[in-house]
């Protein structure tokens, strides 16, 4: 990429333009976000602040078009898209952004509107945003008593459907937990490659360089970045492969799988490689790990990854799992389905993914989990592991998978997961589901992702 362009446009313009790429040309937030900011000289509060414009308005959609809903004349649906999206990103930063002085959101949005439109709807702006701002401590949302659902739906602003199952499965505390922590910017966490240093070393280069960051209390790897002077990959220990960025929850599952140095280890849902190379490093880079992914774009990001990684023990078949694997490849010690899945335990990760899924998918994903963990069992050895895991908290993916599973395969039972675990700080009643094989962590329990683990054992 050539030379980059001093930040010299307006940020909110910036966040209008794509704001309306997401949500009237099908762009997705976080590559929009990332190809524009790519674009200019990185200066952390503009880049910061665009960055909250963009996901914070797509995430509260809902609750904001409920609030603009009461002052406007028509529908915010049939208002005009810029004029919608400008007063979505304004009401935005009137009721979720306590930095900014109420008379600049005004006047940033007329402005705004002055470019886009014509003066009648700068005008409604103006008009809609004084009478958000005269009213904000009064706005009547849905009845939290008489339909407590639409209430959390449009309040956390999530899909009905979602937020339906979850009062069933988790009651109305446990839903609340779980809406308000999807709405909140994820910890960035990094998983130590003890390959190449311990985590103490690579706390110390981190903090040298300019960050602020903990030891995380739940895995002996895990390395908390609260604040970074510049962006991870330009960071020292990022190009000497010290660390890779992985969420706490996700490296449970290759610990799950407790692989040994010169094993034969399948992953056969690879992706761009986190657990992959997690199980590389728990192995000390000695063994083989066949590594199948559909999809070739992810395979060349797998493949830059292992090598920052310094990890040679890597076998990559680019194709479907559910068919020919490379000529060879028999049976293993270890097969892990890390699985294609609805992703509804990691809605905080991206913006717009709550409004991209529908509960159609879940039916037809648990199939073809079902198929992928029918074929990963195949390929599991006498005596050998089966590691199931997804990154949703639906049962229908979850633990209905497994129990189907085991109705059907007669030569697999559940395995101790608390031992391969045991460094986790588990509740009482998770630790007793850990040691049953099956364990969903429930994400504001530990303020991790949503993560499904199960782990299996071939007797016969
Ligand atoms: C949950 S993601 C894996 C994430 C990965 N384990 C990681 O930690 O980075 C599931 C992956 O399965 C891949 N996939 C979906 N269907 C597949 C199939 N039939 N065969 C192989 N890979 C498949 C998807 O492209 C996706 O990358």
């Amino acid at each position: 990429m050539g030379a980059k362009t001093r930040y010299h446009r307006d940020p909110r313009e910036v966040a209008l333009n794509l704001l309306y790429r997401v949500e009237h040309k099908g762009a997705y937030a976080n590559l929009a976000v990332d190809r524009e900011l790519d674009r200019y000289e990185d200066n952390g509060s503009q880049h910061a602040l665009v960055t909250e414009l963009v996901n914070g308005t797509v995430r509260m959609r809902k609750h904001l078009d409920w609030v603009l809903n009461l002052f406007l004349s028509k529908p915010i649906q049939k208002q005009n898209p810029w004029l919608r999206e400008i007063l979505r990103m304004s009401v935005y930063q009137l009721l979720f952004m306590d930095n900014v002085p109420e008379y600049a959101v005004v006047n940033e949005a007329v402005g705004l509107a002055g470019r886009k439109l014509d003066r009648g709807l700068s005008a409604v702006v103006n008009g809609v945003l004084r009478n958000v701002i005269r009213n904000r401590g009064e706005i009547p949302y849905p009845d939290m008593y008489q339909n407590p659902v639409e209430y959390l739906s449009v309040y956390y602003s999530h899909p009905e459907w979602m937020v339906a199952r979850w009062v069933e499965r988790y009651g109305l505390k446990g839903a609340c937990q779980l809406l308000e922590h999807n709405n909140v910017r994820p910890r960035v966490a990094l998983r130590t490659n003890l390959l190449k240093v311990d985590r103490e070393e690579l706390f110390r280069s981190l903090t040298d360089e300019g960050c602020r960051c903990t030891l995380s209390c739940l895995t002996p790897w895990g390395v908390w970045v609260e604040e970074t002077g510049k962006p991870l990959r330009k960071l020292h220990s990022y190009r000497e492969g010290w660390f890779y960025v992985q969420d706490d929850a996700s490296m449970l599952v290759s610990a799950a799988c407790a692989p040994e140095a010169g094993q034969v280890v399948y992953d056969l849902a690879a992706g761009v490689g986190g657990k992959t190379s997690h199980l590389a490093e728990l192995m000390g880079n000695q063994g083989i790990i066949r590594a199948v992914e559909i999809l070739p774009k992810k395979v060349e990001i797998l493949k830059e990854n292992i090598r920052r990684l310094g990890i040679t023990i890597v076998d990559i078949w680019t194709g479907d799992a559910l068919g020919p694997l490379a000529p060879g490849w028999g049976e293993g010690d270890v097969v892990l389905l890390d699985a294609p899945c609805s992703g509804l335990g990691v809605l905080r990760r991206r913006s717009d993914a709550r409004w991209r899924k529908s509960e159609k998918d879940i039916t037809v994903l648990s199939e073809l989990q079902k198929r992928l963990l029918k074929r990963g069992a195949q390929l599991v050895r006498p005596g050998g592991v089966l590691v199931y895991s997804t990154c949703t908290l639906e049962p229908e993916e979850n633990e209905e998978v497994i129990d189907w599973f085991l109705g059907e395969e007669t030569g697999f039972v559940l395995d101790d997961l608390s031992q391969p675990l045991r460094f986790f700080p588990f509740s009482p009643e998770d630790a007793k589901a850990a040691s049953r094989g099956m364990l969903v962590l429930f994400p504001p329990r530990y303020g991790t992702d949503g993560m499904f683990i199960a782990r299996l054992r071939r007797t016969r």
